[in-house]
């Protein structure tokens, strides 16, 4: 696949008014978001919700592509058509989570470091030929007093570095994930210096592996005060802290930046995505890649009456992508 090709996938991910919905989380993940409703975690429950969101009706008139998890990659409709050939029928871009998860940084208490790279070049070979066409790996930066290290700072964006080069020789594109966490007590200025030192090195290390910025989207955090912060932030604010750090370290050449959602309210994600695309025109598209902030409203639906609830649910995530594809042009009113 030439850097071409790449260029027209990552293009076609962030078109305009268009985002990811991240369904990609692991069996623990995914866990946790049952539990918290009620929903046993259940192979055939994970596949019978992963289709009702992939076939929502009208969910491909904002949204570019979806993110799985390598179970769902495998996984079927009811009838019996795979996931993937289903989402290219609809016009929705396969993506693959191929990060393993952060553990422990040894020597760092309190910083983690994403595993994932011993085989990743055969993983990769195997998801293209099960349809996908990008691929996406998170790594987790914490914040406290004592965190983060510039070692786990370091560590984390060689991984990303790495991964995203062996994507492209695969002829996938890489979605290149440093989310800074929210939880803890700092200010939205600590938010605005940590993003800013894990960028500039990512861009750094990307520059180093020879990645070509072309055919790579970056997926990132917003710059928010930690939850526990007394001082929370404007939305105008969150807006205009997380645009000057992405323009003063993110090149132009890049086709385009999504956001996740971290733990914000279907609300604040939507509303910070508007005030950010309000204050443009900028370098580069920005939209979306969330995972709870798109799901979350429908899953709550879903899991009080699974059968009765069925095409609420469906509509419920895809009038959450619309609200946020019009967030994606600035056009959410609220
Ligand atoms: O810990 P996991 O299972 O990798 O999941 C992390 C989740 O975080 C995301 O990167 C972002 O999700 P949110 O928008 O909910 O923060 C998802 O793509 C992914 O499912």
């Amino acid at each position: 696949m030439s850097i071409e090709d790449l260029e027209s996938i990552a293009q076609a991910m962030v078109a305009p008014g268009k985002g990811i919905i991240a369904i990609d989380e692991s069996t623990n993940t995914i866990k946790k978001r049952f539990e918290a409703v009620g929903i046993e975690n259940t192979e055939e429950n994970r596949r019978a919700y992963r289709e009702l969101l992939l076939t929502a009706p009208g969910l491909s008139e904002h949204i570019s592509g979806a993110i799985l998890f390598d179970e769902t990659i495998r996984q079927k409709t009811r009838d019996g058509v795979p996931f993937t050939e289903l989402m290219k029928k609809n016009g929705i871009i396969p993506g693959i989570k191929v990060d393993k998860g952060p553990v422990p940084l040894a020597g760092f208490p309190g910083d983690v470091v994403t595993e994932g790279l011993d085989g990743l070049r055969d993983r990769l070979a195997e998801y293209v030929k099960l349809g996908a066409q990008f691929a996406k790996w998170r790594a987790v930066i914490n914040i406290s007093d004592e965190n983060p290290s510039s070692t786990a700072i370091e560590a984390n964006v060689h991984a990303l570095a790495r991964y995203a080069a062996l994507c492209q020789e695969a002829g996938l594109v890489p979605m290149v994930e440093p989310e800074v966490i929210m939880d803890g007590d700092h200010t939205i200025e600590v938010s605005y210096e940590v993003h800013e030192a894990v960028l500039r090195s990512l861009f750094n290390a990307l520059y180093e592996q020879n990645v070509m910025l072309e055919g790579t989207i970056l997926k990132v955090s917003m710059v928010i005060p930690g939850k526990n912060c007394d001082e929370q932030a404007e939305v105008e604010e969150v807006a205009e802290a997380t645009v000057r750090v992405l323009k003063s370290t993110v090149p132009a050449s890049l086709p385009g930046i999504v956001f996740l959602s971290g733990g914000q309210t279907d609300e604040q994600s939507t509303a910070h995505l508007n005030a950010m695309n309000h204050i443009g025109p900028h370098p580069w598209p920005l939209s979306f890649s969330y995972g709870r902030a798109m799901q979350q409203a429908a899953l709550k639906l879903w899991s009080k009456d699974m059968k009765a609830n069925y095409a609420e649910a469906q509509k419920t995530v895809a009038a959450r992508a619309k609200e946020n594809g019009l967030a994606a042009l600035g056009q959410w009113n609220g």
